[in-house]
């Protein structure tokens, strides 16, 4: 059957019916399904029943997880969202596992003569991207039948001329090929690191990080040529001009198969930067001052084992479903949130007037990383006193930054957001005021944020960046009536299924193409 344009109810009762036919051909039920795709068994008889709206993501992993071709893909255009507003979610919502520590952990997959196994991972396009290139120069890279675990077999040799360079220009963390790859050969090109419009972003900390590693990278005609001269094993310290989670990330990768000991100083010490340590660490590379700002690492010039990985909760997920839920009043649940990368947040919050509780700590599945479920309750906020602003890790999460100010439009008096990280990003926040929020640009890094906001439905077009343009995607959840918001393609290079399951938890989201 081929999806044209109007993904109709006529279309979606038939998908819903091939569904249900080539679930039965495989002797599976609901819940068996429901589980293979991370979903629940109601949302499974609602696709049957063709009351879901169908991303063509879902609709590929339904085909994957059913074995079987449900559809061709015809001519789609842009994604787009209708919203209809105002009314509190409810129940509860899982994290998923980390964007950032997915793309670093598949990076590291390079430096591994044995197999990876990295269970638990994010069905995103930026980890799309990563993977194009991967498979693109030689890299296996092979789902398990649900489509969660990944396992990579990287080959002795690497066809560097035959990289999907469109892939690889999409995102900026094709950057860290460049620890790996320095060991690999003493000369090669990558194209340009790109990603999400937030103004320039220097890659100059990862020059100056990899030289004591003998790489020189000279950028033109669209690529960075490396050249690798190789200098004898020894103890190296090296101290990072910026504390930076890929540059910090790139450091340890270069540093993995050095023979010697490297000491990285003012190292990010962030949740992507942990994942990618313990999995170092069952690689066999030595590493001291986990989660610190000074890294010791000791090398291994050949790391070949068989390692299992699971990849830890993303804090940015937790800081956006927390958001949904706040914005719109609910009573709401979000489990598996990374506690420890929530800290400075729920303290804010806190003093902002939200209420909620905390669940005690567990372990989430790589013995490491802290997990809570946190509960919200309907709450008046008001305005915090002094500014909100980020810091690199211990600090208030740089990508969390764009979600306070929605909510501070839901918050009573005046709040300054000052987003120092990023030239271009807190210009994209004003886009709240056609939602009627009161949001001023003081310059490009500030704004003032007044409220509280009687929001109101309007149509627009998605910002060319990921936070906020979810962020403009939860303020029209609180937004009475109903909201479009064009393009929203970019919100799946880091969140999985965010809509299907916005709308498990009461949301009116429909999913529609030109
Ligand atoms: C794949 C991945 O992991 N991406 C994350 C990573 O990107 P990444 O590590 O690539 O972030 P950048 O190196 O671009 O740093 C972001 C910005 O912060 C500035 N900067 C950073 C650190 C510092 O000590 N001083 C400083 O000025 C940089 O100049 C840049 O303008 O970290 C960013 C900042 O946490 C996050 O937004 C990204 O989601
Ligand atoms: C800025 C972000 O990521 P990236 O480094 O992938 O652009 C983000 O996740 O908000």
């Amino acid at each position: 059957m081929t999806l044209t344009d109007d993904t109709t109810g006529q279309s979606l009762r038939q998908i819903g019916a091939l569904v249900r036919d080539a679930r039965r051909h495989h002797g599976l039920t609901q819940s068996q399904l429901a589980d293979r795709l991370g979903t629940s068994q109601s949302a499974i008889a609602r696709i049957e029943q063709g009351n879901q709206n169908l991303t063509l993501e879902l609709l590929g992993r339904l085909s994957a997880a059913l074995e079987s071709e449900l559809i061709t893909v015809g001519r789609t255009g842009p994604t787009h969202l209708r919203v209809t507003g105002g009314t509190p979610l409810h129940g509860s919502v899982t994290v998923k596992s980390s964007k950032n520590a997915a793309v670093a952990l598949l990076c590291a997959s390079l430096l591994n003569r044995g197999r990876t196994t990295l269970r638990n991972v994010s069905r995103i396009v930026e980890v799309d991207r990563i993977l194009d290139v991967l498979t693109s120069i030689g890299v296996q890279a092979t789902w398990d039948g649900a489509g969660r675990d990944l396992t990579i077999v990287v080959p002795e040799r690497l066809d560097l001329s035959a990289i999907d360079a469109d892939a690889a220009r999409r995102t900026r963390s094709i950057i860290m090929f460049l620890g790996p790859l320095l060991h690999r050969a003493e000369e090669f090109q990558l194209p340009y690191a790109g990603g999400c419009d937030l103004g320039t972003r220097t890659v100059q900390p990862h020059m100056i990080a990899l030289r004591p590693f003998g790489l020189d990278v000279e950028a033109h005609a669209g690529e960075y040529h490396a050249t690798v001269t190789r200098r004898p094993g020894s103890d190296r310290t090296i101290v990072l001009t910026e504390r930076g989670d890929t540059v910090t990330e790139n450091a340890l990768l270069a540093a993995a198969r050095h023979e010697g000991t490297t000491t990285i100083r003012n190292a990010s010490p962030n949740y992507m930067v942990q994942d990618l340590c313990l999995y170092l660490e069952k690689l066999g590379v030595g590493i001291t001052g986990f989660g610190t700002t000074t890294l010791v690492v000791t090398g291994r010039p050949v790391l070949d084992a068989d390692v299992d990985h699971t990849i830890s909760e993303d804090p940015v997920e937790a800081m956006s479903l927390l958001t949904a839920g706040i914005v719109t009043g609910s009573e709401l649940t979000v489990r598996r949130a990374p506690i420890e990368f929530l800290e400075i947040e729920l303290a804010i919050l806190a003093e902002m007037g939200l209420r909620f509780d905390l669940s005690p700590e567990y372990a989430a599945d790589n013995g490491r990383t802290r997990l809570v479920d946190v509960t919200i309750h309907p709450s008046q906020l008001r305005a915090p006193i002094d500014k909100v602003h980020p810091m690199p890790f211990p600090g208030l999460n740089i990508d969390n930054l764009p979600f306070f100010a929605v909510i501070a439009a839901t918050a009573t008096g005046e709040t300054v957001i000052h987003d120092w990280v990023y030239d271009n990003r807190a210009i994209h926040l004003s886009d709240l005021t056609r939602l009627g929020a009161d949001v001023r640009l003081l310059d490009p890094h500030r704004v003032l944020v007044s409220g509280p906001t009687r929001w109101s439905g309007a149509e627009i077009v998605c910002p060319p960046a990921l936070r906020p343009a979810v962020c403009i995607l939860l303020a029209m959840l609180a937004a009475k009536g109903t909201s479009v918001l064009r393009n929203v393609d970019i919100i799946a290079r880091g969140y999985e299924q965010l809509y299907e399951r916005l709308v498990e938890m009461g949301a009116q989201i429909e999913v529609f193409t030109d």
